[in-house]
């Protein structure tokens, strides 16, 4: 590992801005358990064509499920998922689970595989590549104790079909900063094919850009009344 390199340990991922988000301290095993049984359920459901009589008891399955859970629902800046920073997929399952195995200042390099659930047709869906863009550039561009900076946008260019159920490789690039801006370029590899390559530009934000967005809109609507 030279100088420049950091582990995928939990104080690599720790995000740089000031606390509100800080790690769970509740790392629990179980809920990465939950979260991957979750991303199991998407694919069978996604891979299955039940009988009406099936798809019924499953529906009242999970919705018992969902309904236990209600039980220990909490504040966005208290929940879990999306906040398991040692986790491939953070805990969540929006996106496919990216397995990050080295960030530096200015590179990222990761591996993804991609199953029916996030299938356009025989190949990933095109709007599941932003996402996974989003997520290492994102990482990237947020890491090694920079201030905390939103995708202003993404320009992804899909250069072959990506293969479900296989390998691919996702690498970034912190490609330049000019203020507030950060420029930022990425690809996605299936062996040697180039399936997608990706610039985007992240803007720091401004200490007032750091709100609960959905809390303002909800109080400019309150106020509008
Ligand atoms: C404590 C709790 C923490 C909490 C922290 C919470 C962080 C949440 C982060 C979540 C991460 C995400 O999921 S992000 C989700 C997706 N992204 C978003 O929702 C972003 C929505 N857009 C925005 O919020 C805003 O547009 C920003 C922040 C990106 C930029 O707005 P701004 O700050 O007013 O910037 P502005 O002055 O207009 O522009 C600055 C410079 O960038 C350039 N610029 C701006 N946008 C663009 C653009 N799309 N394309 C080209 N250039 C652009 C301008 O020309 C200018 O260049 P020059 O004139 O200087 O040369």
């Amino acid at each position: 590992m030279d100088a420049t390199t950091v582990s995928t340990t939990d104080d690599i991922w720790s995000p740089s801005w000031d606390d509100p988000f800080e790690p769970t301290t509740d790392r629990d095993d179980e809920f990465a358990e939950l979260t991957d049984a979750l991303r199991a359920v998407q694919e069978a459901v996604t891979r299955s064509r039940p009988t009406p009589d099936a798809a019924g008891r499953t529906a009242r399955t999970l919705r018992d499920l969902a309904a236990r859970l209600a039980a220990f629902e909490v504040g966005e800046d208290e929940q879990i998922s999306g906040r398991r920073w040692d986790l491939a997929g953070r805990g969540q399952t929006l996106t496919p689970a990216l397995h990050l195995d080295e960030v530096t200042d200015n590179r990222a390099r990761g591996r993804v595989l991609v199953g029916r659930f996030h299938s356009g047709r025989y190949a990933m869906n095109g709007g599941v590549t932003p996402l996974i863009f989003d997520e290492i550039l994102a990482r990237l561009a947020n890491s090694c104790g920079r201030p905390w900076a939103r995708t202003a946008y993404l320009h992804v260019n899909y250069r072959a079909p990506a293969p479900l159920d296989v390998e691919l490789r996702v690498e970034a690039e912190f490609a330049g900063q000019d203020g507030r801006k950060r420029f930022m370029r990425g690809a996605m590899h299936h062996g040697d094919v180039l399936v997608a390559d990706v610039e985007g530009l992240w803007i720091e934000l401004k200490p007032e850009q750091t709100q609960n967005v959905s809390l303002a809109v909800g109080r400019g609507a309150e106020e509008n009344s």
